[in-house]
């Protein structure tokens, strides 16, 4: 395989890592799209790793250099930036910025790239699990869903609930934000793409509602939700672990999305 990575922040690093360890199948060549002032440091971080890697600073040069698989790791902005010309190219990309699609002009501005170009958009689970169980109730039937995300307060540094409130004079458990997955998604694009993932594969952006927390006694990121629908009815807690390199980025996001490329390189899918 030859993978495309877009950005080179905390998910992409921790990627690379795993991909490079002498442990299950590797790509053979990876594509890293950075921004211009990126490109050199990039690139001399990759020396030291065994797979064949180089450094582009624009979609047009990644999608030239015809990877079997993008992977964004970029951001919201990021993926708006990149993710149209390659699906429009007909490379398969894996949003990992799931929450940009809260933006409806840019959905339908992928999901046109996508049938033009006989691309697949792939939405990962990231950093929550049963969506495969969520999406399939959905298509039998009217699906409640309520979703709770709570984080450490230093998680939602940067973001409107530290204009809102002292972040660091929090002593309990305290909400900043109840509102849909579109509000939540648009509003928190480094914090709330779990909310946007579980709404696509449930009853929608707009139909799901979202209460996210600051907790001084989380150790980790938890996402808990509730699934009720004439199927079946399932609540689901995941005590994330923080990434090393982005506390407000869960640990399994990388996970799930090895999960995504190795798939891709086995005959078997699970
Ligand atoms: N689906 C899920 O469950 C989850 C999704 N996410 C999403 O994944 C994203 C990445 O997470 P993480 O790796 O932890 O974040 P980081 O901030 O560590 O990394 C993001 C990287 O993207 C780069 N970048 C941003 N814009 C561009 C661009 N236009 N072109 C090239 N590179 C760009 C940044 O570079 P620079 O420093 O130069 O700006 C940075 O290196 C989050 O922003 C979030 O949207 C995160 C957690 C869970
Ligand atoms: O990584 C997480 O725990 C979730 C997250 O940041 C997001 O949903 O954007």
């Amino acid at each position: 395989m030859h993978l495309g990575i877009i950005g080179y922040g905390n998910i992409a690093q921790q990627l690379v890592t795993m991909l490079a360890a002498p442990k299950g199948p590797c790509p053979e060549r990876i594509t890293l799209l950075v921004r211009p002032e990126r490109q050199e440091g990039t690139a001399q971080a990759l020396a030291d790793q065994p797979i064949a890697a180089q450094v582009v600073t624009q979609a047009q040069a990644l999608a030239d250099a015809r990877p079997d698989l993008v992977v964004e790791c970029a951001g919201h902005a990021g993926a708006a930036a990149h993710v149209p010309a390659l699906l429009r190219a007909g490379i398969d990309v894996v949003l990992v910025s799931v929450g940009a699609l809260a933006d409806d002009a840019l959905h339908d501005r992928l999901r046109a790239a996508a049938e033009a170009g006989g691309a697949h958009l792939i939405l990962p689970a990231g950093a929550v699990g049963g969506i495969d169980l969520l999406s399939a109730l959905s298509g039998g039937g009217e699906v409640e869903l309520t979703y709770r995300g709570i984080k450490p307060p230093a998680a939602w540094s940067g973001t409107p609930a530290a204009q809102a409130i002292d972040l660091d004079a929090v002593t309990h458990a305290t909400p900043i934000f109840t509102g849909t997955a579109r509000e939540a998604a648009r509003a928190f694009p480094k914090n709330a793409n779990v909310a946007a993932t579980l709404a696509l594969a449930g009853p929608g952006l707009d139909a799901t509602r979202v209460e996210l927390i600051a907790d001084p006694a989380a150790s980790g990121n938890l996402h808990s939700y509730e699934v009720r629908s004439g199927i079946a009815n399932y609540t689901m807690t995941i005590e994330n672990k923080p990434s090393a390199g982005n506390a407000r980025t869960s640990l399994a996001t990388g996970y799930s999305v090895l999960r995504e490329i190795r798939n891709r390189m086995m005959p078997v899918i699970l």
